[in-house]
């Protein structure tokens, strides 16, 4: 036998992951061979070795840093003992399990000066794996096989139509049947949605299918784009923009059915007024479309926020589960997106089958039978700012829930981020615009965000929910929106990072916390378990970021991205964790005061989707400038202006703001500090 570990091990273990071996997997689910663990994307796992009786004993195995700075949010894919994991700027680091040590990296080298290109950090949530090959999304658009042995690439393609939009990818990819989907993020942007499928073996495309129609005046790819597009006003001229409808992130497959279930984004620009001003459902928006896994042609779909205009995506990860309804089992699907409402549909057919709000809402009060929601009116106000509950952030976002047969529950980490929305009258293509937010790195939403404050409050919690009661069983509250995604297992447990870096393990029935460990800085990836030479083990991906961890934190201590791995007895020691340097409040920048109004509109414009707010958000894993150092505010063009950050992500602003304009937010940096100072 070959010695575990090693090219030819390697070789063996990874060449036999096919649809069958992920397929028959799930029967003792002792590896994790892909994203949610099973097509089905449950995160349940049936291992019960560690269990409620000996929760408490876990201890750390190893831990492996993948000395990334930026958001972790990969679910790491195990077999028999070979992990795949990714970091920020989608690195690829295989590790060996049995030692917690590098087997390989990958680095696609993906351009840094160009981070921008994406809304919500530079974030990658994992590989796909198949028949001996790894499979990464690349930030910049390529999707990239690699030797899963050596690390070596097979092929490569760039996945992009074109390269003038802002696309990016950050979701992982899946493979189905020999073929590998992926989507892309960019609806904040101005981009058009679509999902190709390649075939794993040479990287050939086999399908494409559009999310939503483009220019009317070219013939329609497909019949469902003809359909799709008698639900959008021609005079908002939304091609131009895109439309949005993103697939960035949930793509499950049912191999009984054939089909394979995309989740579809926001619309681009956000703002229904502009994108279609007539009105209309804008398939297809917002919603789940089955498609056929062999011809990628459109089977059926179900809209779950028609004519979207908060930026509510159905991009969340679906969870695909046998249950029964009213007594009667149903193939379903269970998903909560970001519009706040747990959704339960037939996956045979796409018929709505329930929805109930799991936070509170104020978009609409409900859905009636035929799965329409009862919208509130002002939610849709073109004159009047509106707080929309969910936020943008949405009241549910990327990180992953999961299903547990045996409770009957879904563990589902739901949150609120206020964030106030006021409709811009007029849509401008990919232009600065002074208070235009993000106008300046590409943003194109049609709204000005917190131009008047939010009243509502930031909330985190851990919800269990009942899908067929539709009805909330257990939480658990954190003191900070933006926790993990979620495991489960047969050993009755739930484990959950949270934004507050600890890692937690409840009792899945009654949520009783069992054991917690500290991780040094804020988990939004969601944990894997898995068995290696007879042993359990549960293993955590953790760096703090995505869109909310830019700018804002909850710890006070901070670690690079980390791979850590729990075991019952485990003894291994925890890294040391450096304390937060966040800095004193900014003083000593002379400024006009009469430049700090136009100094807020372009550090709207420019700043503020990175920065945040200054002296008032803590800082990310971008600085807040309200604690910076003078000398490095004194000396703020220098780094605007093709600066020392580029290699981190930071964009170049030549050509875009001017010296004037730096002087400007300088202004607006200092006097907000000063604003916000305790008076003596
Ligand atoms: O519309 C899009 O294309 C798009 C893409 C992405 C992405 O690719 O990460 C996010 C979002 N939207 C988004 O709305 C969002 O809240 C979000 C959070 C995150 C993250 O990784 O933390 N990505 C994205
Ligand atoms: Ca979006």
């Amino acid at each position: 036998q070959d010695s575990k570990g090693s090219a030819a091990h390697i070789r063996a273990v990874t060449g036999a992951v096919d649809s069958a071996a992920i397929v028959a997997n799930v029967k003792t689910t002792k590896d994790w061979p892909s994203y949610g663990l099973d097509y089905a994307e449950t995160r349940f796992s049936k291992l019960d070795q560690i269990n409620t009786e000996n929760v408490k004993q876990l201890g750390l195995q190893w831990s492996y840093s993948l000395g990334s700075e930026r958001g972790v949010e990969a679910t790491p894919v195990v077999v028999d003992g070979i992990m795949y994991v990714t970091a920020s700027w989608s690195v690829v680091h295989a590790i060996d399990t049995r030692t917690g040590k590098k087997l390989w990296t990958f680095d696609p080298k993906v351009d840094h000066s160009k981070g921008y290109r994406g809304c919500c950090d530079v974030v990658n949530r994992g590989v796909a794996l198949y028949k001996g090959k790894v499979f990464v999304g690349a930030y910049d658009g390529r999707l990239i096989a690699l030797d899963a042995a050596t690390g070596s690439k097979a092929w490569e393609i760039d996945t992009l139509i074109d390269h003038e939009h802002s696309y990016t990818i950050t979701g992982a990819p899946r493979v189905f049947n020999g073929k590998v989907v992926i989507g892309n993020g960019g609806a904040e942007y101005g981009a058009r949605g679509y999902v190709t499928a390649y075939d794993a073996e040479t990287g050939k495309q086999a399908w494409r299918w559009f999310t939503v129609p483009g220019d009317p005046s070219k013939p329609f790819e497909d019949e469902s784009m003809e359909k799709a597009a008698k639900t959008w006003d021609p005079a908002g001229k939304w091609w131009l923009n895109g439309g949005g409808g993103t697939a960035w992130d949930t793509i499950t497959f049912d191999p009984d059915l054939n089909l394979i279930y995309v989740g579809t984004g926001n619309g681009s620009p956000w703002n229904r007024h502009l994108r279609s001003p007539a009105g209309g459902d804008n398939l297809y928006l917002a919603s789940i479309v089955a498609l056929n896994a062999d011809t990628g042609k459109y089977v059926w779909h179900y809209q779950e926020t028609p004519g979207d205009n908060w930026d509510y995506t159905s991009t969340q990860p679906m969870i695909l589960a046998d249950i029964a309804i009213d007594g009667k089992p149903r193939k379903v699907i269970l998903h909560a997106p970001k519009n706040g409402f747990f959704f339960v549909i037939d996956r045979t057919d796409g018929k709505f089958i329930s929805a109930k709000n799991f936070v509170d809402v104020n978009w609409a009060t409900g859905y009636d039978s035929n799965g329409r929601p009862i919208e509130v009116p002002e939610a849709r106000s073109a004159d009047k700012s509106f707080d929309a509950i969910p936020g943008p952030y949405g009241a549910h976002n990327w990180h992953p829930m999961s299903f547990n047969p045996q409770t009957g529950l879904v563990y589902l980490p739901a949150q609120g981020v206020p964030v106030n929305l006021t409709g811009e009258k007029a849509l401008t293509q990919n232009k600065m615009e002074p208070f235009k937010f993000g106008s300046t790195t590409g943003w194109n939403v049609g709204f000005t965000l917190n131009a008047v404050p939010p009243k509502n409050l930031p909330f985190g919690r851990l919800v269990a929910w009942d899908p067929v009661q539709q009805k909330e069983v257990w939480r658990a509250e954190y003191v900070s929106p933006w926790n993990g995604g979620t495991l489960t297992t047969a050993g009755n447990l739930v484990f959950q990072g949270t934004a507050d870096g600890r890692f937690v393990a409840y009792n899945a029935k009654t949520g009783e916390k069992l054991w917690e460990s500290p991780l040094g800085t804020g988990a939004v990836a969601a944990p894997a378990t898995y068995m290696v030479d007879g042993v359990q083990y549960v293993s955590i991906a953790v760096g703090w970021g995505g869109v909310f961890g830019i700018s804002a934190r909850a710890t006070e201590t901070e670690a690079p991205g980390t791979v850590y791995t729990f075991a019952v007895g485990g003894k291994a020691k925890m890294p040391e964790f450096a304390k937060y340097q966040m800095g004193n409040l900014l003083t000593g920048i002379e400024y006009d005061p009469k430049d700090v109004a136009e100094g807020t509109a372009i550090y709207v414009a420019a700043c503020a989707t990175c920065h945040g707010v200054p002296g008032v958000d803590r800082g990310g894993n971008v600085k807040n400038l309200g604690y910076s150092t003078t000398d490095r505010i004194a000396h703020l063009k220098d780094i605007v202006f093709k600066g020392p950050f580029r290699d981190k992500g930071m964009p170049d602003f030549t050509g875009k703001l001017t010296e004037a304009d730096v002087v400007k937010i300088q202004a607006f940096i200092q006097g907000t500090a000063d604003a916000i100072r305790p008076k003596k």
